[in-house]
């Protein structure tokens, strides 16, 4: 009974329908929704929403902890209900009308968004939709299956229609560790000392009053579309242990090495369900979204906590967490993004930074988001965050991409994400390079010798020797450089007679 979700009496008058909360909505609202990476969005509202939308012109600026499931994101754009967008994205529908200049995309460092909006540099919501597991016996808000920026964005909003959504395991309370950082200049330290401590309190303080409408729904999370390691992520995985290992030996790092953060995708992931046959012991993760490998590295006894923003799985990982979750209560907390990607607390605790590059150039400079220099693919989430101050900040990528007609390492990278400044270790397939204490020179040297694809190996090296004769602390030949980016718009593949 949904009733018994509702602890405090008062609200039970607000339950209504997804369509008649949806009334709340009007034309050019900046709009707060809870969800991050496919886990704990919003579902109904957007959807009746979307439905208005395709009557009669109504456009919002939607603001989210990360991208949502469900196709949301998509279903969204297509119904033209999205004039603006930040911070997070991955659909192929949204990605299709931000590239065509139809929806305003604000690509941004995760932890990032709220802060802004706490020192009145972006607009805050005026309203916020949040999915709900309970409603406490003060009004406050249980999240489900992410934080990610739900409690601030709740917080902030003048009004909040929660959804109330019963697929959800009822256990979920309890995972949550909500805390806020209070207003500058005379903000207190973040009490977070260890990856397990819990620093706030279990659900979102919001005013009841502030409650206008309780939407039921039973719709599940979508599930994440991550494949199953492949002979090159497990390549990755292997130089990345190698790496490890040798850093273990030479007394860098503890055989439980450090937090772990993983960005999304198969690449990570994979690389992540690698340490489950490494040498590694007691591992914990400091990350946002805790993938399948999480599970998997918990199941095996080898990691022993947790801490993420979400909580994103495939079908198969789906059922045996959250059919379990007494069996990993334990060893989980789901803390804000703002929070779980803190710069303050990532360079205090040491975390290792693993993120996956689109591509990247002969001297360190990563570029996570724009396909050829100019179209998005997701954005750069929240390896920003972690890459700048991260103990380590690596990056992985498979060498080649598209059947080998684009290189993932390039002379000069048509996009950056991360500076050289930021960028410690790089891997492909082919092996990795140890970028530490070199100078761009000997960077170059590095990643040409140990990560570039056998077919691309000659082209760079003859640019590289090339640009060094001309000169500079970082040599380049700029027409050359972009003629990489060019042959592949124009020819469709990077090197010229291909
Ligand atoms: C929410 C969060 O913030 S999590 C924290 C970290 N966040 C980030 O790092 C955000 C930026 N990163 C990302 O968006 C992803 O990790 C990506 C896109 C870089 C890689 O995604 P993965 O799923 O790991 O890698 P995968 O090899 O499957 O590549 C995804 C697609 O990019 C394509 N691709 C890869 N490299 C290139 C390249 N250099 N140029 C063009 N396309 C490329 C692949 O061909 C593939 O295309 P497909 O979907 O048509 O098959």
């Amino acid at each position: 009974m949904y009733s018994d979700r509702i602890r405090l009496s008062s609200l039970h008058s607000k339950v209504m329908s997804a369509d008649e909360a949806a009334t709340h909505v009007v034309d050019g609202m900046t709009v707060g929704m809870s969800g991050f990476t496919r886990a704990g969005e919003a579902k109904a509202v957007p959807m009746a929403l979307i439905k208005r939308a395709k009557d009669k012109p109504l456009k919002i600026s939607l603001i989210t902890g990360a991208s949502l499931g469900n196709d949301l994101d998509g279903l969204m754009a297509e119904a033209g209900l999205l004039a603006r967008r930040m911070p997070f994205q991955a659909d192929a529908a949204l990605r299709k009308a931000i590239n065509g200049g139809e929806v305003m995309f604000i690509d941004q460092h995760l932890s990032h968004t709220v802060e802004q909006m706490r020192n009145h540099q972006i607009k805050k919501p005026d309203l916020a939709i949040i999915e709900a597991v309970a409603i406490t016996e003060q009004g406050h808000i249980v999240p489900t299956t992410s934080v990610g920026n739900s409690a601030n964005l709740a917080l902030f909003a003048d009004k909040v229609i929660i959804e109330l959504n019963m697929a959800h395991n009822p256990n979920l309370e309890g995972l949550h560790d909500i805390y806020i950082p209070g207003e500058r200049p005379n903000r207190q330290p973040i009490p977070l000392m260890k990856v397990d401590d819990r620093i706030g309190v279990s659900a979102i303080p919001v005013d009841p009053a502030k409650i206008a409408a309780i939407v039921i729904t039973d719709q599940p999370d979508s599930y994440s579309t991550v494949t199953p390691p492949d002979d090159e992520t497990q390549a990755i995985a292997n130089h990345l242990i190698h790496f490890f290992k040798k850093e273990v030996d030479a007394g860098r790092l503890s055989n439980s090495l450090g937090p772990l953060q993983a960005g999304i995708g198969n690449i990570a992931n994979a690389v992540m369900c690698g340490l489950i046959d490494s040498p590694f012991e007691n591992l914990v993760m400091y990350s946002e979204v805790l993938q399948d490998s999480t599970f998997e590295l918990i199941d095996a006894g080898k990691m022993v906590f947790a801490s993420g923003c979400s909580i994103t799985l495939s079908q198969r990982c789906n059922d045996r967490v959250f059919g379990n979750l007494e069996k990993y209560k334990d060893k989980l907390v789901l803390r804000p993004q703002e929070i779980s990607n803190h710069p303050e607390l990532v360079r205090r605790i040491g975390i290792i930074g693993i993120n996956t590059a689109l591509e990247f150039d002969i001297y360190g400079n990563v570029n996570s988001t724009h396909v050829g220099g100019t179209k998005m693919m997701n954005g750069i989430g929240g390896s920003g965050d972690f890459a700048r101050n991260a103990h380590m900040a690596i990056f992985v990528t498979k060498s080649i991409a598209k059947g080998g007609a684009i290189s993932s390492v390039v002379p000069m990278v048509a996009h950056v994400d991360h500076t050289e400044h930021d960028v410690s270790i790089l891997v492909t397939e082919q092996g990795l390079a140890d970028l530490r204490g070199l100078a761009p020179r000997e960077r170059a040297r590095v990643i040409i010798d140990n990560c570039v694809h056998p077919s691309y190996r000659d082209a760079l090296n003859a640019y590289f020797e090339a640009a060094c004769k001309k000169g500079g602390q970082t040599p380049h030949l700029l027409h050359d450089a972009m003629d990489w980016h060019t042959n592949l718009e124009e020819r469709g593949h990077m090197l010229k007679g291909k």
